[in-house]
């Protein structure tokens, strides 16, 4: 099979092994990915935040309720505030923060990192500084040795669905397909479908994309405009985002798969999708900042939109 499509990943060969998984990010996505990986691995998620940290590990609340209120983690994932303790103890390391923090907060894992271990990049957005892909950001700030060890997780997969333990499929892409083929024996289970792909760059952009779409949907849902305006989003956008991803060296093929079609839809028709309620909240005449300072969680689709229009530029 193509290694530009998603790869299909047989039931029947479901591997069992365990081993040990650092999450870095107690964000809603880090914490849903950090309760799925401790069904099967020794699992510890480093959140910056100490009352996320206290709050998973108190045996009363068991909960991340600050990012992912209303989800009990699983009785063997524990959280941490060091770093240190959860990347050097790790072979496989999920980097789950928002894009702007991508680089600082790999540049201090640099020096935690040794070139055996796998660092996957769950994160979805394009830096609005750089205008660089988190895989631009990881091959700038991270040793050689590291840079053939990279993996980016990506696809349709709400962490609240995933915390609920909803059947879910994800994209692995890494341009080593060794890499992406462990990433996703290791993650896999029968509710989380990893396929697997080399196309990093389509994988990412697909990713990215998908959420200034999603405000782009949410505006006309806001405004009322009805699922005719809303299809007609959908399918042009998924033209417009190929022909920008095609442009930037990724597989056209790419785009029609999880990471591009799939989690394109989720979110632009969605309701859990944060970038949809932004663009909802604007079509309905709020204003941005005012939206942006009411909420806790990222919406990477607003800064990722200027970066994309320049991109595009
Ligand atoms: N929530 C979801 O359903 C999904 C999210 N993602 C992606 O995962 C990434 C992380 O999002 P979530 O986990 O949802 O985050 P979130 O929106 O739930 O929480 C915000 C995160 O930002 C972190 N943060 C805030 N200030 C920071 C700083 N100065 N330095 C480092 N980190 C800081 C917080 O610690 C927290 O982890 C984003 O790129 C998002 O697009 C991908 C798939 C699903
Ligand atoms: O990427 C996501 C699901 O795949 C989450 O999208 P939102 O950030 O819009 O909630």
């Amino acid at each position: 099979m193509s290694a530009a499509h998603d790869n299909h990943h047989e039931n029947s060969s479901l591997s069992k092994e365990r081993t040990k998984i650092g999450v870095i990010g107690g964000g809603a996505w880090g914490t849903a990915l950090a309760m799925h990986a401790s069904l099967r691995h020794d699992t510890v998620v480093y959140a910056r935040e100490t009352e996320v940290v206290e709050a998973i590990n108190d045996p009363s609340i068991r909960e991340n309720t600050t990012f992912l209120k209303g989800y009990k983690v699983p009785e063997g994932l524990r959280a941490t505030n060091s770093m240190a303790e959860a990347v050097q103890r790790s072979e496989i390391i999920l980097m789950v923060v928002p894009t702007q923090f991508v680089a600082r907060t790999m540049t201090d894992m640099a020096k935690l990192l040794q070139p055996h271990q796998i660092v996957v990049s769950c994160t979805k957005g394009i830096s609005v500084d750089s205008l660089e892909t988190v895989n631009q950001i990881l091959t700038r700030v991270l040793p050689e040795a590291l840079h053939t060890r990279l993996a980016y997780l990506s696809g349709p997969s709400f962490a609240a669905e995933v915390a609920n333990g909803n059947p879910t499929a994800v994209t692995i892409a890494s341009k080593d397909d060794e890499v992406a083929s462990r990433v996703q024996d290791l993650l896999s289970t029968n509710r989380f479908r990893c396929y697997r792909t080399t196309d990093v760059q389509g994988v990412e952009l697909g990713g990215a994309l998908k959420n200034v779409l999603a405000i782009g949907c949410g505006i006309s849902d806001g405004l009322g405009f009805g699922c005719n305006g809303r299809a007609a989003l959908i399918t042009r956008g998924l033209a417009e985002m190929t022909r920008l991803a095609v442009a930037l060296g990724a597989h056209p093929l790419t785009m029609q798969g999880l990471a591009g079609m799939g989690d394109l839809v989720l979110t632009c028709t969605g309701d859990l999708s944060r970038n949809r309620t932004v663009g909802i909240r604007l079509g309905k005449g709020e204003q941005l900042k005012d939206i942006i300072d009411s909420m806790k969680a990222v919406a990477e689709g607003v800064l990722t939109s200027k970066s994309t229009h320049q991109l595009a530029k």
